[in-house]
């Protein structure tokens, strides 16, 4: 049996983060990781870094060999960053990584399947759940057990571009998968069961992502649902109906399931502690306490919106309570910038033009077609516009980049917006150039013509 003060089931972005900083103030940490191809968690090896270096390489292919190299240097660009994240928190004297499933035996004891078929058993003063989120899979017949169907994670690992790949799914996933492996040249098809992509975005973020993907040649089909997938020789046939009616049938050598992830609590044990499950996800207080005593639940697992710079935020909320005054909470979560990669990138923060008009708030809203800006040509990519919304303060309400850089200029916009800066700040801010965050110049300009 072993003992640390702080025990954390699961090597996630808020759970590694915590034990860095943990065992760097000479605290004793045990942090648990299922899976030796995990260290560093979803993010690092099957989520937002292969993915969005996938998505970056796809921009400049040009041939069926370029998907192939891509995986290549995918896998061999987060195996480094794999061991660099394992070796950061091993290397200090008072952490230990210890790799096997962990499941409760009561709030603070676990046991660990080791990979030699052994088991340890750990007890930890302070237990923090971080174990993330596992893909949904709908209960289609023959999707299962078809051998065409991929998700995330084994799609990026497949080396060979797919003829015909068809998503089922309109969410994050969907839309940014359609978008890389439609530029490396695969024929796409988006399967959404909705009238729309996308439900969070205003219709015009939605209608200007539809004409992207178009243009890249994607085909997406509304309010359609697979109702069965039958495996050939080479290529899975897919079963549709189109409004409740059975329709049409379509192969496919790649199925991609992006039908959402949920919090990752199977087999963990949780019936043996007193942590409160709901809907699938772990119940906490707004300081991401459990039910039970000195027991933490962060990231993914705790249910809600599922980005990496929101469990690195729940870190913070649980370091303040062992570290400083305690007040942090979810709170301070509520106004956080998003973006989609798409081609360009979709980014937002706050208000959406379309929520101000249901909520009735006063507003003032400017937008600029970003070919107006010189850097969107040295981009080669002149297509998008900027928009914001200033409310009758001079405070800004919202914001929707859709533009070569958005994923990085929103987070200015993020700043403003928590320190209270007025948009003419942002106006006669003296940016560098040729730069997209001049484009702020020009649009925030617009707002008093
Ligand atoms: C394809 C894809 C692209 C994404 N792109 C983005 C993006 O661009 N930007 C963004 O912000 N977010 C993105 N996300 C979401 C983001 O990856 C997640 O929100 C984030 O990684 C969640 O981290 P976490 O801290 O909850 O835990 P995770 O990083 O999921 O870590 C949980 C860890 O717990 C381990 N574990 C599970 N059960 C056990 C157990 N019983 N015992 C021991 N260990 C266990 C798992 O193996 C895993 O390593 C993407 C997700 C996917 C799938
Ligand atoms: N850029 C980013 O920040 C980024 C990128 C990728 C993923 N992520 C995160 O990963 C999470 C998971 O992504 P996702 O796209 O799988 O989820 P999502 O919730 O964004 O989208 C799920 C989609 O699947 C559809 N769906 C659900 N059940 C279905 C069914 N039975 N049949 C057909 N369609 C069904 C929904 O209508 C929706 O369109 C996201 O919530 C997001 O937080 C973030």
């Amino acid at each position: 049996m072993r003992n640390a003060k702080n025990v954390i089931v699961g090597f996630g972005k808020a759970g590694k983060t915590l034990a860095f900083k943990l065992a760097a103030k000479g605290e004793s940490v045990i942090l648990l990781e299922k899976s030796e191809q995990m260290y560093g968690g979803t993010c690092i090896n099957v989520g937002c870094i292969p993915s969005k270096l996938l998505y970056t390489l796809s921009t400049h292919a040009s041939q069926p060999a370029d998907y192939q190299r891509a995986v290549l240097n995918k896998t061999a660009t987060i195996g480094k960053l794999r061991q660099a994240n394992y070796q950061k928190i091993a290397d200090l004297p008072t952490a230990t990584v210890i790799t096997g499933a962990a499941q409760f035996v009561d709030n603070h004891t676990l046991t660990i399947q080791m990979k030699d078929g052994t088991t340890e058993t750990v007890v930890g003063e302070r237990i923090i759940i971080n174990t993330g989120a596992t893909p949904v899979i709908p209960p289609i017949t023959g999707l299962k057990s078809s051998g065409f169907v991929y998700n995330t994670e084994t799609l990026m690992a497949h080396d060979v571009l797919p003829k015909h790949l068809v998503i089922i799914g309109g969410g994050h996933i969907a839309v940014e998968f359609a978008t890389t492996y439609a530029q490396f040249g695969a024929k796409v098809t988006l399967l959404v069961r909705d009238d729309h992509l996308l439900p969070h975005l205003e219709a015009e973020a939605v209608a200007a992502i539809a004409a992207s993907l178009a243009d890249l040649g994607v085909v997406v089909r509304y309010h359609t649902l697979v109702t069965a997938v039958v495996d050939e020789e080479k290529q899975a046939v897919l079963s549709l109906a189109e409004n409740q009616h059975t329709t049409d049938t379509l192969t496919a050598d790649a199925i991609l399931v992006a039908t959402g992830r949920r919090p990752n609590i199977a087999n963990l044990g949780l019936e043996n502690t007193d942590v409160v499950v709901e809907d699938g996800a772990i119940v906490t207080d707004s300081r991401l306490k459990t039910a039970a005593p000195e027991v933490w639940a962060v990231g993914d697992v705790r249910g809600g919106a599922q980005f990496t710079y929101l469990s690195l935020d729940d870190s913070r909320i649980v370091w303040q309570q062992f570290f400083g005054d305690g007040q942090a909470t979810l709170a301070q979560q509520e106004l956080v910038p998003h973006v989609l990669f798409t081609n360009p990138p979709l980014a937002t923060i706050g208000l959406s033009e379309a929520q101000a008009k249901a909520t009735q708030v006063a507003y003032r809203v400017a937008k600029l077609s970003v070919a107006s800006l010189p850097k969107t040509h040295i981009e080669g990519n002149t297509r998008g516009y900027l928009k914001v919304l200033v409310g009758q303060n001079d405070q800004i309400l919202g914001a929707t980049f859709f533009a070569v850089a958005a994923q990085e200029m929103i987070n200015l916009i993020s700043l403003a917006m928590h320190q209270g800066i007025s948009y003419q700040v942002l106006r006669d801010q003296i940016y560098t150039h040729p730069s997209m965050m001049e484009g702020l110049n020009d649009v925030f300009g617009l707002i008093d013509r």
